[in-house]
């Protein structure tokens, strides 16, 4: 098979490798779809606007973001159970991740220990939290992350529970009783528990497991439990993020989880500018869903990213061949990026303003 030049060309070749439920999982999203395709769509309602005649010897990526210095303005969104896809899992990643000079966030449904894979990163973590009923979890895991030098948590706030994914449902998808989200083992029962047919068990299991009675009250639970900062991640409106902010966020992550929560929830590029207009002079705001070249975050640069985290793209990666592959999937998107910012004249990532783009 010749080696992919695109992340399109990745998925092909990745998908064709996963087990059809495991595909299905990966690639779908909720409902009948309308935001995991909005959000692609909306890169399209954007054009690049080149500047000429710059000096474009020397393009700078690198980017400093809550005190970790980054390569490139890129991470590795969090995501559960990379050893679906191959069995090196979440280290492969992690490796791939250090190797581009990208984040790495790690899901809290990881199938390996959080310590494991911080022993084979090579550079900077962050930690995914859900809001568990069993809160006193996430204290514990907080304070793993903090001695395993992880930099921050991640608490992804658009999931009460996960949501109706009807290819899942039509799959009766569930996790091999093999690959185990081995953090909680000790506090939760197993998603493999809730498998049966003509039901996602996932979404089952956090109906049970996920409290749905959280608010921005509860927070202050959290914060006080770590001295790691806290990113809040599926922030979609201005409101949400001024409240995040008032709430001691450090961070927040523009994101509707690929299209895989709210079903016709807005595009997060479409919500990125009155996010970034309301909170980026106070806090960093991040962006995920759909980024699949470099002049796709380019353009979420433009509209007030500060980085860009990539999803299905890099399990794509993994999944046809470890960590070679994530490390070339996240390769190429830096090296889009790079070319983007030579040829439109834009050599640093601080020459991607709002001029950089024009809505069609
Ligand atoms: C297979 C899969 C698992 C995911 N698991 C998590 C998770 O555990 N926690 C979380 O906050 N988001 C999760 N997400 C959402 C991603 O963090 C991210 O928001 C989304 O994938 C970005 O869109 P993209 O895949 O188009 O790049 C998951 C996404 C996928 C595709
Ligand atoms: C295990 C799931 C809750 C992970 C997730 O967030 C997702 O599949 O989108």
């Amino acid at each position: 098979m010749s080696q992919p030049l695109t992340l399109e060309e990745f998925e092909h070749q990745g998908s064709a490798r996963m087990p059809p439920d495991v595909r299905d999982y990966i690639g779908g999203g909720a409902g009948r779809e309308q935001t995991l395709a909005a959000s692609r769509a909306a890169f399209d309602r954007f054009a690049l606007r080149p500047r000429v005649l710059v000096d474009v010897r020397a393009p700078d990526l690198s980017v400093r973001l809550l005190g970790t210095s980054l390569a490139a303005p890129i991470g590795v969104a969090p995501m559960a159970f990379h050893r679906l896809v191959h069995p090196d899992g979440e280290q492969a990643t992690a490796r791939a991740a250090g190797a581009a000079g990208a984040l790495f966030v790690t899901s809290i449904f990881a199938s390996q220990s959080l310590e494991d894979i911080a022993a084979a990163a090579s550079g900077p973590l962050w930690l995914q939290l859900y809001w568990l009923r069993r809160r006193e979890a996430l204290a514990d895991l907080a304070q793993r992350a903090e001695a395993a030098g992880y930099r921050a948590l991640m608490l992804t706030v658009d999931a009460a529970r996960v949501a109706r994914r009807l290819r899942d449902v039509r799959n009766s998808f569930s996790v091999p009783p093999h690959i185990r989200a081995v953090n909680l083992d000790a506090a939760l029962p197993e998603i493999a528990a809730y498998g049966a047919a003509g039901i996602s068990a996932i979404e089952a299991h956090s109906r049970d497991q996920f409290d749905a009675a959280v608010t921005w009250r509860d927070l202050e639970w959290l914060t006080s439990r770590t001295r790691l900062p806290l990113v809040l991640k599926g922030v979609l409106t201005a409101q949400d993020a001024l409240l995040a902010a008032e709430h001691g966020a450090a961070a927040v992550v523009v994101s509707n989880h690929g299209g895989r929560q709210l079903d016709a929830a807005v595009p997060g590029l479409i919500a990125l500018p009155e996010i970034t207009d309301a909170v980026a002079h106070r806090i960093p705001v991040l962006f995920d869903g759909g980024v699949r070249c470099g002049a796709d975050a380019a353009k979420a640069l433009a509209l007030g990213a500060r980085i860009v985290l990539v999803g299905r793209p890099v399990l794509w990666g993994l999944a046809c061949a470890g960590r070679d592959g994530a490390a070339a999937v996240l390769k190429l998107l830096r090296d889009e990026l790079e070319e983007v910012m030579v040829l439109s004249g834009r050599p640093k990532l601080a020459d991607f303003g709002r001029d950089a783009v024009v809505e069609l």
